[in-house]
């Protein structure tokens, strides 16, 4: 028998809609089904709110430098309602451009919750859809540990919807939405505390990177307190007291939890038609994106790699190539020298392997660095930096890995991750003319790097 479907899609968001359009235009007959909002997490309650909302954070670092300049920027305001209002008026015009990239595609939308049902069959509703291929991109959802009173906190989706900012707030996590979360907050205006249960936050990103962040965000304001664990929440006259690891009591008027994400699998597979999960819950799929199920496929967040937009826009193009583009890759997705950057403030931009994985890699490396205070605030007193670091082989020359904290650190690394990809040797970087005044040239100007060897 005939399916209804080439491909049946199941979550519109970054991976569902890339794989869905690029599906159709190679000529699949494609059907996607969304339940909650077009664009999934990123463009919703994730990537772009989150930038916008840090735009908007910075304003009053712009005001307190333009004093410098020679502008009087006394008396200004922020009105919070006008921010998230705004935010929310361009994410619901977002939704629709996503809706009609879709519906310009030849893609038919079926509004409602997904599941399937057995190889070949989704369910939307009471309807039962067949089709050849059923992908799986159905995202994540946040994760907050059990401790008496977690019914207390808020998670990440909530900020983009506040119906007021809380004056004091914590922000439990030491990752990357935990991280640019108190850059926002802080930013506009609150008394903010990141709590972290490890040394120091940022796990995986360089270590003077980590350092350096931390030192820069505490300069600015913000309390950071790492070896901290939160056993309890009380709530009582609008407070919520937080009782730590060592006892203290700690006020807030919000607490934000923001310790990880996991895959958002509710009601998803009907009995005998679940695939295999890792232990983290993850749908495992091989090096094609197909599950442990014949003709059932995911990527993107759902999928234990890594949890980017970019990485799950690569993957759906990847896999709608693979299962009806005329010229099918010839290999699997190279998730190597993937750039990232983290929106805290100051911002991070990383790509390739921090000092730690290369020593463990090639034993003898060269690190070049610098740390320097940008141009722009040189005419004021503001204790503002940049930190940029190269990794090189000592070996070969390869540049191994490019770490950026401070202003534009993201529009930076995203320019030098091609050279990286390329594989860039530092004589390349040498011979590179840089461009002056700019932060970015010191990145082609370092020549004093410390010889550092395993062991
Ligand atoms: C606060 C925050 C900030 C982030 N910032 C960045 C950033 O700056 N840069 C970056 O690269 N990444 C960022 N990310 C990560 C990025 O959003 C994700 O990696 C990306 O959205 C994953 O895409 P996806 O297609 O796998 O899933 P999603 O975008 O989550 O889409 C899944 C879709 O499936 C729908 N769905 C789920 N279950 C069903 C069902 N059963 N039936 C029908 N529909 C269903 C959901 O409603 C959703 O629309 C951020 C994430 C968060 C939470
Ligand atoms: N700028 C970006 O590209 C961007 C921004 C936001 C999110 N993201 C993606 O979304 C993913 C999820 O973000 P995230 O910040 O939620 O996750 P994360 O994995 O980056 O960080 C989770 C943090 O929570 C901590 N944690 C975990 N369990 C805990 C517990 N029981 N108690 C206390 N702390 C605990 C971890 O130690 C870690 O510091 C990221 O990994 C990233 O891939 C990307």
């Amino acid at each position: 028998m005939t399916s209804e479907f080439d491909l049946v899609v199941i979550g519109a968001g970054s991976g569902g809609v890339r794989a869905a359009r690029m599906a159709a235009s190679h000529g699949a007959k494609v059907a996607i089904v969304e339940e909650r909002f077009f664009g999934g997490t990123c463009v919703n309650v994730g990537c772009v709110p989150k930038k916008l909302f840090s735009y908007g954070a910075h304003f009053p670092d712009e005001f307190a430098l333009a004093e410098d300049y020679g502008y009087s920027v006394s008396g200004w305001e922020f009105d919070w309602h006008t921010l998230r209002n705004n935010k929310t008026r361009e994410i619901e015009r977002l939704n629709g451009i996503y809706r009609r990239i879709l519906e310009q595609a030849g893609v038919t939308i079926l509004e409602g919750h997904g599941r399937v049902e057995a190889p070949g069959k989704v369910s939307v509703g009471d309807k039962i859809i067949s089709a050849s291929n059923i992908l799986v991109a159905v995202g994540g959802k946040p994760f907050v540990p059990e401790f008496p009173g977690n019914e207390l906190v808020r998670i990440s989706d909530d900020l983009f919807y506040l119906e007021q900012l809380p004056k004091r707030v914590a922000v439990v996590g030491g990752g990357y939405i935990a991280t640019e979360f108190v850059g926002i907050l802080q930013g506009l205006g609150c008394q903010v505390t990141q709590i972290y249960r490890g040394e120091l936050f940022l796990r995986g990103f360089d270590e003077d990177i980590r350092s350096f962040v931390a030192e820069q965000m505490a300069e600015h304001g913000s309390t950071l307190r790492f070896n901290t664990d939160v056993v309890r929440i009380e709530e009582g006259a609008g407070v919520k007291q937080l009782i730590t690891d060592s006892g203290e009591q700690l006020e807030f008027d919000e607490v934000f939890y923001a310790t990880g994400r996991v895959p958002l699998l509710d009601n998803l597979f009907a009995e005998g038609a679940t695939p295999e999960l890792n232990a983290g819950g993850a749908i495992v799929v091989d090096e094609r994106y197909e599950t442990s199920i014949k003709g059932v496929f995911a990527l993107g967040d759902v999928i234990d790699r890594l949890q980017l937009t970019p990485v799950a826009l690569a993957e759906g193009m990847w896999l709608a190539a693979y299962l009806f583009g005329k010229d099918k890759p010839c290999s699997p997705l190279n998730y190597r020298n993937v750039a990232t950057a983290v929106f805290s403030h100051p911002n991070i931009g990383t790509v390739g392997m921090t000092q730690e994985e290369a020593l463990a890699t090639t034993g003898s490396i060269r690190v070049y660095k610098s740390s320097f205070r940008p141009m722009r605030y040189t005419l004021g007193d503001r204790q503002v930096r940049t930190l940029i670091k190269l990794i090189v082989d000592d070996e070969s020359d390869r540049v191994l890995g490019l770490h950026m904290a401070g202003e534009d650190a993201a529009e930076v690394t995203q320019g030098f991750a091609v050279a990286i990809k390329m594989g860039a040797t530092k004589a390349d970087f040498d011979a590179t003319v840089g461009i002056h005044p700019t932060a970015a040239e010191e990145l082609v100007t370092m020549r004093q790097g410390e010889l550092v060897t395993a062991g």
